[in-house]
């Protein structure tokens, strides 16, 4: 059994690709960083070690790579014979992925007409449905009925904190104990994966709003703030007081706003909260403020983590949910040089001004209320 990951990265070796190898699969992970193919191709293994006292170790076997750039023929054959593909590469390589997934998927009508399920596991909401737009947009008309027999993209929400990694052995991974994978089953084709760790759920959209809206508000939100007040990492932001408060009100905003929407247990969401706030103040992790803050053009979209929730709180209680709102306005502060991304929002504010900048960076309408309380937040930081 062949499974093929795009993305040799921090979430593919250290979550996905360790969940392929224990339900058996055999991996040939897809990747431009030809350091990272390279020694997966040498050592055909690789340590994933846990992030607490234990540092339990597991130790991926079963596993290949590709240089997709500069081997497509190769890559091409892997989508020919996989099983099952994964991706976890960041939302914005999907439409490359997706031009040689087109041509792979092509080659396979030809010969193999196993039904094939082609999951993305990136941070955002519909993130399979987005892959499957950017591959069925090269598609003729009878080609797209032909890719619906065979190839279904269910989408999914995943969750496991994995930091930038320092170690001396590139490929070993340090990752939290904790993991969530949630897949979409409605949208699975043929039978559905036998993949331990996965949870196959009629609706995902509750899943991925309460993972996207909590862990990962939070985690915006804690390096936004946490950027802004000069801290490092995470768990150094979170020993101060008042980021610790700040990410816990902003969380209760969200939290108030999933409750209201999904009915989900008041209690349990809070315990969520609390058991997320915890994995964020994990010491074994050390997680860099420009990490989780990175991209703030994506994490600043109408429904990504940050103006997402806040909208759906306004429309929800009427009232505007003030501390999102902080955190949106300190997005728009993180001028870090390295991230392509801020610098770009940094250069449209001076071009066109915060207020300018906000509506197109958030796609918010200007007379929203949100948007001046965002501009006013942004002075006031
Ligand atoms: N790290 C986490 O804690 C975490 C948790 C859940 C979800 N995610 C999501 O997983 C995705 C990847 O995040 P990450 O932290 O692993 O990032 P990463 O940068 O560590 O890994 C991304 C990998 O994709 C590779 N890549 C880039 N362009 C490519 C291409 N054209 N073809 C094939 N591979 C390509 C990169 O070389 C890199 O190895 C993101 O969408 C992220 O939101 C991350
Ligand atoms: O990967 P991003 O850039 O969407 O978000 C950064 C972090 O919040 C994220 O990677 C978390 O660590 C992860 O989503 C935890 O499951």
């Amino acid at each position: 059994m062949r499974a093929l990951h795009f993305g040799a990265g921090n979430i593919g070796r250290g979550f996905i690709g360790a969940l392929l190898y224990q339900a058996g699969y055999h991996t040939t992970f897809a990747d431009v960083n030809s350091e990272i193919v390279n020694l997966i191709n040498e050592k055909q293994a690789y340590r994933v070690v846990l992030a607490d006292e234990s540092q339990e170790e597991l130790v991926v076997k079963n596993i290949s790579a590709i240089n997709s750039m500069t081997h497509p023929e190769e890559l091409e054959a892997a989508i020919v014979e996989a099983a099952i593909i994964t991706t976890a590469v960041g939302p914005s390589i999907l439409p490359i992925i997706a031009k040689s997934l087109v041509s792979g998927l092509r080659k396979r009508l030809e010969t193999n007409k196993e039904p094939l399920n082609i999951i993305a596991c990136e941070n955002l909401i519909g993130g399979s449905s987005l892959l499957k737009k950017h591959v069925y947009d090269q598609l003729a008309p009878e080609e797209a009925t032909s890719f619906d027999e065979i190839f279904a993209f269910p989408d999914a929400a995943v969750d496991r904190i994995v930091p930038n990694q320092t170690n001396e052995d590139k490929l070993m991974v340090q990752v939290e104990p904790y993991y969530e994978w949630v897949v979409d089953e409605s949208a699975i084709i043929g039978n559905t994966p036998s993949i331990e760790g996965i949870t196959f759920v009629a609706d995902l959209t509750p899943y991925i709003e309460r993972k996207l809206f909590t862990v990962n508000t939070g985690h915006a939100a804690s390096a936004y703030i946490g950027y802004h007040k000069g801290y490092q990492t995470i768990d150094e932001a979170l020993l101060d007081k008042d980021v610790r408060s700040f990410l816990q009100a902003a969380l209760k905003e969200t939290g108030m706003m999933l409750v209201g929407k999904y009915g989900f247990d008041k209690k349990e969401h809070e315990e969520y909260i609390e058991k997320i706030i915890g994995r964020f103040e994990n010491s074994y992790i050390i997680d860099e403020v420009t990490r989780v803050g990175r991209a703030p053009l994506r994490k600043l979209g109408g429904n990504d983590r940050l103006v997402g929730p806040a909208k759906q709180y306004l429309e929800l209680f009427g009232q505007p949910p003030v501390n999102l709102v902080k955190a949106i306005a300190a997005a728009f502060r993180y001028d870090v040089i390295e991230d392509e991304e801020a610098v770009t929002i940094q250069k449209l504010i001076k071009e066109i001004g915060i207020k300018e900048a906000v509506i197109e960076v958030t796609s918010l309408e200007e007379e929203s209320l949100l948007v001046n309380l965002i501009v006013e937040e942004f002075h006031t930081l």
